[in-house]
C-alpha cells in the first residue's frame, strides 16, 4: 500500500502537469497554424490555453479534430486545463469570463432532476417542478465540413426531394469546399431536403426560394464561414449542435436555462458559477419554453445557421413550446367513464385505469404497449367502448386470437349483445354484420372492399404485424386507420429490432406526424445513402424519439413498473379457432360424443368413447395449437413453454419449430434423466428466442425453466394439480416477473368439457385452502358453451371418469392401446390436418410417455 502524497508533492506534479501542458498546446498550435486548410474555424479554437496566463479559473478545450468525422475525434481531456486568454481568442483561441472559476469535472449540480436520463434542469429552474419541460442545447465545436451545410435542414412536413436533385447539392456544396464531404451522416444531412423553408442563419427563407436556388446553382442558403448547426430535443430540453461561435455563446448565455456540457463537445469549464453543466452529457440545454426565443435571437447571427426543430416535434410539444411559466405540466385528467359498463370500470387495475385517461387524453388514438400479459384487453375494450356512440367497432387481430377476442368482449361488457359479435372466420363473411367485428389480419386484406363507409373505432392487436408497409395486411389497413377518428393500437413489442419499424405504427396514431418515411428515416433510422439507396436499417437520435412517442403516441408500462398490481400468475384462456378443425376430424368427435350418449351403451363403452372424444380432440388442435405458437414468435415472444399431452402434438409443434429453425428443446418420457437436466439449462441459457416443448406428464416436475414467464398449456389435462406444477417450471425461485399462462381451448372438442371440469376441481379445492381460489377468476368465462342436455351427459360422464379413483391409470392404458386407424396428422400438418386431403394409414401413439407419468422423474 503506498503512501498518500504530501501537498508539496501534488503542488509539484500539477505544476509539471500544467507545463506539460502548455508544451502540448503550444506544439498543436504551431502544427495546426501550418495546416491552416484543415480547418476553416482557426485550429487554434482546439487548444488549451496557456496555463501561465489562466489564473485560478479553469476552462478546458476539448475540440474535434478538424479532419474528423462530424460526430470528432474527442482527444482526451483534461479538467485542469485552461481557457485561452483574450488575444488567443482573437487568434480562434477564447477565454472564459472571470467568473468561471476551477474546472470540477466531478461535479454534479445538486438538486438536478434528469429526465429520461438526458439532460438536466437548470440550476436556476425552481425546485420542484420535475415535470416541466426542458430543451437540452448542445453546443459543439465548429467542424470544418459544418460550415459547408449551407442547407437547413429541418424535418416535418418533408416532401423527398429527388435523389438527382440532392446530388447536385451535395455537389455544389462540396465543390464550394474544395473537398468532398466524407462523413455519411454529413452527406444524409446535406441530402436532406428542406421542410420548413427557415434558414438559421439570419433569415427565414421560403422553402420555394430554397428550390430556386438550389435550381441556379448558387445557394442562397449558404454564408461563406458560417457554422451550421441542428436543435434536437433530448430529454426534457432541446440542444444546440453547433461549432464555437463567440455572439452565439452570448446568446445561450442570455437565456436562464442555458447549460454547457463538455463531455460531446469541446470545453470544459470550471462550474461554480456554471451551476447547470452537465459533465456527462456535454450538452447545451434550455427550456422548452425557451425555444422560440433562442431561435430568434439565433437568427440574428449571421455566421450562425441553426436547424429548428422538426415541426412535428414543436407541435408535439406546443403547450410546453408556448409556457411562459415555469409551471408543471398538467396531470392526464381522470376520464368520466360513468358510459362504460361498471363490470370493467371496476375491474381496471391502477395502472390500466391510467392506460384507459391517457387514451381518452390523446382523443382515442394511441399505441398501447403494454408489456405482455399486462392486459391490453381490457384497456382497449375500456377506450373502445368510451367512444360506443362511434361505433360499429372494428377490431383486426392475428387468427389465433379471434375467439378469446369475442370472448373478452362478452365478458367485459355485458351490455353488449352477444349476437351483435361478428367474429368473421372466411372471406364471404361480411365484415360490417355486427356491432364489434372481429377479423384477422389476413381476411381483412381479402375482405379491403367492404371497409367503405369506413369504421370510425379500430383497435388492432398486435399492431407491430403492420410493421412491413410493403404487406398486403397493412396495405389494407393503413387507409382505414388513416380515416378512423379512434385507433387503439396494441402491441407488447412495437419493435423488435430497429425504429423503422415503429414507423407505420406512429403513422397510423398520428397520420401527420411524419408523412413521408424518409423524414423519419433520416432522423430516427441513422439513414444513410448507399450506392444501391437508402439505408434505413440504423438508428439515430432515440433520445427524442422516445419522447415523442411518450407525449403524443404511446404508452408502455412494464411489468416491472406495475408488479406490485399484479398477480404472481396470470392465467389467460385462448379460445382456439374451431374453424380449423377439419371435416373428417369433426366427423370423428361428433362420432365419439355421440357414443357418449348413446344410451345402451355400457359404461366400458363409453369409457373408451371418451378416450376417443379426448385423442381426436388432440387431433383437433394441432393446426391452432401450432397457429398460436407461430403468431408467438411473430410477436417477439423471445422464450416460452408449451405443454402438451399427446405424442402426435408434442411430434407436430417441433417438426414444425425445426421447419422454421427455431430453436428449441423438447422433453418427454423418451428423454433421459440426465438429457433432461442438460436440456433444461440448454434453454436457460440461450439468448435468443426458444421455445421448451414439453410433456404435461413427463416434464411437470422437477425442472427449472425461470428463465422464461410465459406457459403455454397447448392441451388440457384433467389433473389440475398436473397443470400446476407444470405452471410452476416457470414460476418459482428465480423468477421474477409475472408470470402468464396461456390455455388454449378449442370449442367442440373434449376441452368444453375439461375445462369447466378443471376449474370445478381448482375450486373445490381452493375453498378447502389446498389451491389457489383465483383460478376462475383471472381467466375468462367457464360458461362459454351453453349445455344442452346431451352435452350435460358428457359433463357428467367426464366428471365421473376423471373424478373415480383410480381411473386416471385406466384412461391413460385404455388411450395407450388406442389406435384410431387413422394418419399421423403431425407429418401431414400441412397438406392434410389443414386441408383434410387423404393421407396413408399410420400407427401412432397419443401418449408420449407412459413410464414418467405413473413414476416422474
Ligand atoms: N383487471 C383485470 N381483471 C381481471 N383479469 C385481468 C385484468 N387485466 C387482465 N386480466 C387478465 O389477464 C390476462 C392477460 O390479459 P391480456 O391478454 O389482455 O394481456 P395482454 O397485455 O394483451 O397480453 P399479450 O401481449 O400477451 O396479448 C387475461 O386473462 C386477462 O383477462
Amino acid at each position: 500500500m503506498s503512501l498518500p502524497l504530501t501537498e508539496e508533492q501534488r503542488k509539484k506534479i500539477e505544476a509539471n502537469r500544467q507545463k506539460a501542458l502548455a508544451r502540448r498546446a503550444e506544439k498543436l498550435l504551431a502544427e495546426q497554424h501550418q495546416k491552416p486548410a484543415q480547418s476553416k474555424q482557426g485550429p487554434s479554437q482546439n487548444l488549451p490555453r496557456d496555463p501561465s496566463k489562466s489564473g485560478s479559473h479553469g476552462i478546458f478545450f476539448k475540440q474535434q479534430n478538424p479532419s474528423s468525422s462530424s460526430h470528432g475525434d474527442q482527444r482526451p481531456q483534461n479538467p485542469h486545463s485552461f481557457p485561452p486568454n483574450t488575444s488567443e481568442q482573437a487568434k480562434g483561441m477564447w477565454q472564459r469570463p472571470e467568473e468561471m472559476p476551477t474546472a470540477c469535472p466531478s461535479y454534479r449540480p445538486p438538486n438536478q432532476v434528469t429526465v429520461a436520463g438526458i439532460s438536466p434542469p437548470l440550476a436556476n429552474s425552481p425546485p420542484g417542478v420535475p415535470s416541466q419541460q426542458l430543451w437540452g442545447c448542445e453546443l459543439g465545436q465548429g467542424h470544418p465540413q459544418a460550415s459547408l451545410e449551407t442547407q437547413s435542414t429541418p424535418f416535418a412536413n418533408t416532401t423527398h426531394e429527388p435523389l438527382a436533385k440532392v446530388k447536385n447539392f451535395q455537389e455544389t456544396a462540396a465543390s464550394s469546399s474544395g473537398q468532398p464531404p466524407r462523413d455519411p451522416e454529413l452527406e444524409a444531412r446535406m441530402a436532406r431536403p428542406s421542410t420548413s423553408g427557415q434558414n438559421i442563419s439570419g433569415s427565414v427563407m421560403p422553402r420555394t426560394e430554397g428550390r430556386l436556388q438550389q435550381k441556379a446553382g448558387t445557394p442562397l442558403h449558404r454564408v461563406v464561414g458560417s457554422q451550421q448547426g441542428r436543435c434536437i430535443r433530448n430529454g426534457e430540453r432541446f440542444q444546440v449542435k453547433i461549432g464555437y461561435n463567440e455572439a452565439l455563446i452570448a446568446v445561450f448565455k442570455s437565456l436562464p436555462s442555458r447549460s454547457y456540457d463538455p463531455a460531446t463537445k469541446t470545453w470544459n469549464f470550471s462550474m461554480t458559477d456554471y451551476g447547470p453543466l452537465n459533465v456527462k452529457t456535454r450538452k447545451w440545454s434550455f427550456l422548452l419554453e425557451e425555444y422560440s426565443k433562442l431561435m430568434e435571437r439565433v437568427r440574428g447571427l449571421p455566421q450562425v445557421q441553426l436547424d429548428p426543430l422538426p415541426k412535428t416535434l414543436t407541435l408535439a410539444f406546443a403547450a410546453q413550446l408556448q409556457k411562459t411559466s415555469l409551471s408543471p405540466v398538467a396531470d392526464i385528467p381522470e376520464a368520466d367513464l360513468s358510459r362504460v359498463d361498471s363490470k370493467l370500470v371496476s375491474s381496471l387495475l391502477p395502472f390500466q385505469r391510467a392506460g384507459v385517461n391517457f387514451a381518452i387524453a390523446q382523443r382515442g388514438r394511441l399505441l398501447l404497449a403494454d408489456d405482455m400479459g399486462l392486459g391490453k384487453t381490457i384497456q382497449a375494450i375500456c377506450i373502445a367502448a368510451y367512444y360506443r356512440k362511434e361505433w360499429p367497432l372494428l377490431v383486426v387481430v392475428p387468427s389465433s386470437v379471434r375467439f378469446t377476442w369475442e370472448q373478452a368482449f362478452c365478458r367485459w361488457l355485458p351490455s353488449l349483445n352477444p349476437v351483435d359479435i361478428n367474429v368473421v372466420v372466411t372471406g364471404k363473411d361480411r365484415l360490417t354484420d355486427g356491432l364489434v367485428n372481429i377479423v384477422s389480419f389476413d381476411l381483412l386484406s381479402k375482405l379491403e372492399k367492404q371497409l367503405k363507409p369506413p369504421f370510425k373505432v379500430v383497435i388492432i392487436d398486435e399492431s407491430h404485424f403492420l410493421k412491413n408497409i410493403k404487406t398486403a395486411r397493412c396495405r389494407a389497413a393503413m387507409p382505414l386507420l388513416k380515416v378512423a377518428k379512434r385507433v387503439i393500437l396494441l402491441s407488447g413489442t412495437p419493435a423488435m429490432s430497429r425504429p423503422a419499424e415503429l414507423y407505420t405504427q406512429i403513422l397510423a396514431v398520428r397520420p401527420t406526424f411524419f408523412p413521408q418515411f424518409h423524414a423519419f428515416g433520416l432522423r430516427y433510422c441513422g439513414a444513410k445513402r448507399q450506392p444501391w439507396g437508402w439505408d434505413y436499417s440504423g438508428s439515430s437520435n432515440l433520445g427524442e424519439l422516445k419522447l415523442l412517442l411518450e407525449e403524443a403516441v404511446m404508452l408502455r408500462r412494464l411489468k416491472g413498473d406495475v408488479l406490485s398490481q399484479l398477480p404472481a400468475k396470470q392465467r389467460k384462456m385462448v379460445v382456439v379457432a374451431p374453424g380449423q378443425i377439419n371435416a373428417r376430424t369433426r366427423a370423428a368427435l361428433d362420432a365419439a360424443a355421440k357414443e357418449m350418449t348413446t344410451k345402451d351403451k355400457t359404461k366400458q363403452q363409453q369409457k373408451e368413447a371418451l378416450i376417443l372424444f379426448f385423442n381426436r380432440t388432440a387431433e383437433a388442435k394441432i393446426p391452432s395449437i401450432i397457429e398460436y405458437i407461430l403468431d408467438l414468435l411473430e410477436s417477439g415472444r423471445e422464450k416460452f413453454l408449451v405443454f402438451a399431452h399427446h405424442k402426435v402434438v408434442l411430434d407436430a409443434i417441433t417438426k414444425e419449430l425445426e421447419r422454421k429453425r427455431v430453436q428449441h428443446i423438447r422433453i418427454d418420457g423418451s428423454t433421459s434423466s440426465a438429457d433432461r437436466e442438460d436440456l433444461c439449462q440448454q434453454f436457460q441459457l440461450s439468448p435468443g428466442p426458444a421455445v421448451a416443448v414439453l410433456s404435461i406428464t413427463a416434464a411437470n416436475m422437477g425442472l427449472t425453466f425461470s428463465s422464461a414467464d410465459l406457459v403455454v398449456f397447448g392441451e388440457l389435462f384433467w389433473n389440475p394439480g398436473v397443470l400446476m406444477q407444470a405452471e410452476d417450471r416457470v414460476h418459482r425461485i428465480g423468477q421474477l416477473s409475472s408470470v402468464s399462462i396461456h390455455y388454449l381451448v378449442a370449442r367442440g372438442t373434449a376441452d368444453d368439457y375439461l375445462w369447466p371440469l378443471i376449474q370445478e376441481k381448482i375450486k373445490v379445492l381452493g375453498e378447502a385452502g389446498l389451491s389457489e381460489t383465483n383460478f376462475s377468476e383471472m381467466t375468462e368465462a367457464t360458461d362459454y358453451f351453453s349445455k344442452d342436455s346431451k352435452q350435460q351427459k358428457i359433463y357428467n360422464l367426464f366428471q365421473k371418469s376423471f373424478e373415480e379413483d383410480g381411473n386416471d391409470m385406466e384412461l391413460l392404458e385404455a388411450a395407450e392401446s388406442f389406435d384410431p386407424g387413422s394418419q399421423d396428422t403431425g407429418d401431414k400438418l400441412d397438406e392434410s390436418t389443414l386441408t383434410g386431403s387423404p393421407v396413408k394409414k399410420k400407427r401412432f401413439e397419443f401418449f408420449d410417455n407412459w413410464d414418467s407419468f405413473t413414476s416422474p422423474l
